[in-house]
C-alpha cells in the first residue's frame, strides 16, 4: 500500500503498539533547553536513573539568555535554570552548547545547523516549536516535562498516531512576499485549529523551490495551526544544506544515508486524512492585527467588523483583541506606527532572514521613534552574518546587534516590549503578554519588519523590493 512520508518515518520507529492506539516510539534525537528540563532531571535523580542515551541528547541555552550581555543574568529564576542545566548536563554526561560555546543558540536553529537534525529521524524537545525540524523530513514534535523525563530515561515515548494532512502549495511568490507570509496566510485562512490532531506535510512545487530556511519557517509555525508536527520530504536542497555539517554523516555513511533519504517522500497515491491546497502567487505581505496568529491578513486588508456575519471569530474575541491591540474594525495596518522591531527567533532568525533584512535597510536609517533589534538565532548565524558584514549594515542603520537567544520572542529575558507599545516581530506568537505585559505584537516577515523599522510604521514591502535590494538578496530571491 502506498505510504505517506509521515507513515514511513513513523513505522520505522515503532517499538510496540497497544490496542488503545498508543504507540511506543523510538526517539533518535532529544534536544534539551533550560526551561523545560529541570524537573525532568530532578525526577531522574529521585529515581536513581541515568540518561539512557546521552549520545542522542543535546542541550543548549536559549530562552533565558540576556542578549546584550549573556553572562549578566540578573533574574534569579533564569540564573537558576541556566545553572541547573549546566549541572545536569555535567552530571548526566550530556553535550551542552553553553554560553561560551560557538554552537550555542536557539534549540531549533542549532539542531539543523549542526547536522543533528537529519531526514527520517524522530526528534523531540520540551518545546512546542520542535516542529521546525520536520523541514528535513523528520518527525519532530514538542513534548511536556514528564515526557522529557521519560525520553531521558528510556529513549522512547508513548504517542497516539496523528492523522495526516497534506498542505499543497503551488505557484510563485511575488518579490517581497516570503514563506512567513505563506504560513501566516494559511493560518489566517483556515484558523488556529485546522491542524489539530494532524501532522501536516507541506508539498507542492512551491515547497520544492523553497530554501531550507523557508521550509523551516513553514514547519516552525505548523504548531500555530494546531498541528502536532509539520514535515517536508527531503530533496537535493536538504542534502546540500546538511552536507559537511559538524554532526552529519560523512564518507560512505553519507552516501548510504542519501540512498535511504531519497526514499523518504510520500508514495504516488498515498492517502491523507485531509488535503488543503493554496496557490501562493497572489499573496500579499501579511501582518497580524490580533492576539492569536490567525488574526491577520494582507497589510492592505481592512480589519473585520465585530458583528460581521460568518466571522471566524466571536464578537467577544474580536472586542478583546481590538481593545488589547488598540486597533479598530475597518482600518488597515498600513501606516500604523510601531515603536519596536524584532528580527530574530526560531521562525526567522537564520542567515537568510538576516541577509534579506540587511538588504532592505542598507543605506537607510531606523525611524527615530523606533527601537530595533536584530538577534541572530545562533552563534553560527551571528558569525556568518558578521563575516558578510551584515552587522555593520544593521548598526549603521540604527539597529542593535545582539547575542543569540530567544530574546523578544517571549518575555523570559530582559528583551521586553513595554506596556501599550507596538512591535513588528518576526516571531511566531502574538498572544496577550507574549513580549511583555500589555505589549502589542504584530507577526510579520523579516522583510516587513525591516521596512517597518525604517518607515516607523507598517508599509507594503513589495514597494521596496526593487533595485539594489534585490541584488543583495541574491540567492534568496523569493522562490
Ligand atoms: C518555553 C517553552 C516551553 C515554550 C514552548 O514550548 O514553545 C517557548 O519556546 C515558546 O515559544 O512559547
Ligand atoms: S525563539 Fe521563541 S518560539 Fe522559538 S523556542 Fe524560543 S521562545 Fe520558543
Amino acid at each position: 500500500m502506498p505510504k505517506t512520508l509521515f507513515d514511513k518515518v513513523w513505522d520505522q520507529h515503532v517499538v510496540t503498539e497497544l490496542e488503545n492506539g498508543q504507540t511506543l516510539l523510538y526517539i533518535d534525537l532529544h534536544l534539551v533547553h533550560e526551561v523545560t528540563s529541570p524537573q525532568a532531571f530532578a525526577g531522574l535523580r529521585e529515581a536513581g536513573r541515568r540518561v539512557r542515551r546521552p549520545d542522542l541528547t543535546y542541550a543548549t541555552m536559549d530562552h533565558n539568555v540576556p542578549t546584550d550581555n549573556p553572562h549578566h543574568v540578573v533574574d534569579l529564576i533564569a540564573k537558576k535554570q541556566l545553572e541547573t542545566l549546566a549541572e545536569n548536563c555535567r552530571d548526566f554526561g550530556i553535550r551542552l552548547a553553553d554560553l561560551d560555546s560557538p554552537h550555542q543558540g536557539i534549540v531549533h536553529v542549532i539542531g539543523p545547523e549542526l547536522g543533528l537534525t537529519l531526514p527520517g529521524k524522530t526528534i523531540v524537545c520540551g518545546d512546542s516549536h520542535t516542529s521546525t525540524h520536520g523541514a528535513f523530513g523528520a518527525i519532530a514534535f514538542g513534548i511536556g516535562t514528564s515526557e522529557v523525563e521519560h525520553v531521558l530515561a528510556t529513549q522512547c515515548l508513548w504517542q497516539a498516531r496523528p492523522k495526516t494532512l497534506k498542505v499543497e502549495l503551488t505557484g510563485r511568490l511575488q518579490p517581497g512576499v516570503f514563506a512567513k507570509d505563506v504560513i501566516l496566510a494559511l493560518i489566517a485562512k483556515y484558523g488556529v485549529g485546522f491542524g489539530t490532531g494532524y501532522a501536516i506535510e507541506f508539498a507542492g512545487d512551491f515547497v520544492r523551490g523553497l530554501s531550507m530556511e523557508g521550509r523551516m519557517t513553514l514547519c516552525n509555525m505548523s504548531i500555530e495551526a494546531g498541528a502536532r508536527a509539520g514535515l517536508i520530504a527531503p530533496d537535493e536542497v536538504t542534502f546540500a544544506y546538511l552536507q559537511n555539517r559538524p554532526h552529519a554523516p560523512r564518507g560512505a555513511e553519507w552516501e548510504e544515508c542519501l540512498r535511504l533519504w531519497r526514499e523518504l517522500s510520500s508514495d504516488e497515491g498515498a492517502v491523507y486524512n485531509k488535503v488543503v491546497q493554496m496557490d501562493v502567487s497572489l499573496l500579499e505581505p501579511q501582518v497580524t492585527w490580533g492576539t492569536n496568529p490567525s488574526m491577520g491578513g494582507s497589510v492592505h486588508s481592512l480589519l473585520p467588523e465585530v458583528a460581521a456575519p460568518n466571522s471566524a471569530f466571536s464578537q467577544q474575541d474580536l472586542q478583546n483583541a481590538y481593545a488589547y491591540m488598540g486597533l479598530s474594525p475597518g482600518m488597515s495596518m498600513l501606516g500604523v506606527p510601531v515603536q519596536h522591531v524584532f528580527i530574530g527567533s526560531c521562525t526567522n532568525g537564520r542567515i537568510e532572514d538576516l541577509r534579506l533584512a540587511a538588504a532592505l535597510v542598507e543605506g537607510r536609517r531606523v525611524a527615530s521613534h523606533v527601537r530595533a533589534l536584530v538577534v541572530p538565532g545562533s552563534k553560527q548565524v551571528k558569525q556568518q552574518a558578521e563575516e558578510e558584514g551584515l552587522d555593520k549594515i544593521f548598526q549603521a542603520a540604527g539597529f542593535e546587534w545582539r547575542e543569540p537567544g530567544c530574546s523578544m520572542c517571549l518575555g523570559m529575558n530582559p528583551d521586553l516590549v513595554p506596556a501599550g507599545e507596538r512591535c513588528a516581530s518576526t516571531s511566531n506568537r502574538n498572544f496577550e503578554g507574549r513580549q511583555g505585559r500589555q505589549a502589542r505584537t504584530h507577526l510579520v516577515s523579516p522583510a516587513m519588519a525591516a521596512a517597518a523599522a525604517i518607515a516607523g510604521e507598517f508599509v507594503d514591502v513589495r514597494e521596496w523590493m526593487q533595485g539594489k535590494e534585490l541584488n543583495r538578496v541574491g540567492s534568496i530571491q523569493p522562490a
